[in-house]
């Protein structure tokens, strides 16, 4: 990203730092049954993470429109890592953002932890985004301009908080990488980039961590790397985080994989390897 002031606008969206006018609070408040008739992804549910109920989200309307989820309940479990998968259109990215409070859902209910995001105005939507919620892209979107650190504190500096020095710490040396704190992203690898961009969803704690094609832009090896630190993350320091990804080497790194297929979850996987992941997509596409 060639722009700093750009890169700078839309890590404050998405990180919740500037007020986001979503397409309209359309989530109906009714429908779908408890949470327990969803499908967990991976096991019991814990603490936190993040889940949907009956979740509808229709692009258009009359002839035109895409049905691009359609009656998805899933769950997100807290302190585990789950990977989304399925083939180009299924609607991975749309439950991403739907999930992540960035789009809102035509029916249904998402849970960030508790709370409900169709109850929320967008001013406390925006507040629970930037608090609960990180963000890791393909495109690692750091500032040009600024070190390490300061890209890793920005989400807290256009907050208006200071960091958690201790925390701070943790995360740093949990990712391995104290010495480049004042180093700009020019002068960073880019597996270096991409745990700058981990560090910077860690830093506030948030309830849960999307990851959206987090490796795309690294060689296996220095993806093997990230994954491992996104694994770290969940297993060290208890984060809760969801990965959309086309490769089955990366989904195998989670705990469980919901595979996706025109809009709707048609498997979820336990202890994933390459090998099963490999097959079951081979059998959607
Ligand atoms: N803003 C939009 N307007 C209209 N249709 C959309 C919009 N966004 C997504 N869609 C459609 O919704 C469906 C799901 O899209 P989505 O991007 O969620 O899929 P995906 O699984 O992430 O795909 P990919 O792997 O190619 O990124 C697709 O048919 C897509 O064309």
């Amino acid at each position: 990203m060639g722009n700093g002031a750009e890169a700078r606008r839309s890590i404050a969206e998405e990180t919740g730092a500037v007020e986001h006018e979503p397409a309209g609070h359309r989530q109906a408040a009714g429908g779908h049954g408890t949470v327990e008739g969803g499908q967990a992804a991976g096991g019991a549910r814990t603490a936190g993470g993040a889940r949907t109920v009956g979740l509808r989200k229709v692009y258009g309307a009359g002839d035109t429109a895409v049905r691009a989820l359609d009656d998805v309940s899933v769950e997100l479990p807290g302190g585990r890592f789950t990977a989304i998968m399925g083939p180009s259109g299924a609607g991975k990215s749309t439950l991403m953002h739907c999930v992540a409070g960035l789009d809102t859902a035509t029916s249904g209910r998402v849970y960030v932890g508790d709370q409900e995001l169709g109850a929320l105005s967008d001013r406390r939507l925006t507040r629970l985004r930037r608090e609960r919620i990180g963000f890791v892209f393909q495109a690692f979107n750091l500032i040009p301009t600024l070190t390490a650190r300061e890209n890793i504190t920005l989400p807290l500096t256009l907050a208006g908080t200071r960091p958690d020095e201790d925390w701070l710490a943790t995360v740093v040396a949990t990712l391995g990488m104290g010495e480049r704190l004042g180093h700009r992203p020019a002068e960073l690898s880019g597996g270096q980039q991409q745990r700058v961009a981990l560090a910077r969803a860690l830093v506030t704690r948030p309830q849960i961590i999307f990851a959206d094609e987090p490796t795309g832009n690294l060689d296996s090896r220095t993806g093997a790397e990230v994954l491992t630190l996104l694994r770290n993350a969940v297993d060290g320091l208890g984060q809760t985080v969801a990965m959309v990804t086309h490769d089955p080497v990366a989904a195998a790194h989670a705990d469980a994989v919901v595979f996706l297929a025109d809009g709707r979850v048609v498997d979820v996987m336990s202890g994933p390897t390459p090998g099963r992941v490999l097959d079951r997509m081979g059998e959607l596409s």
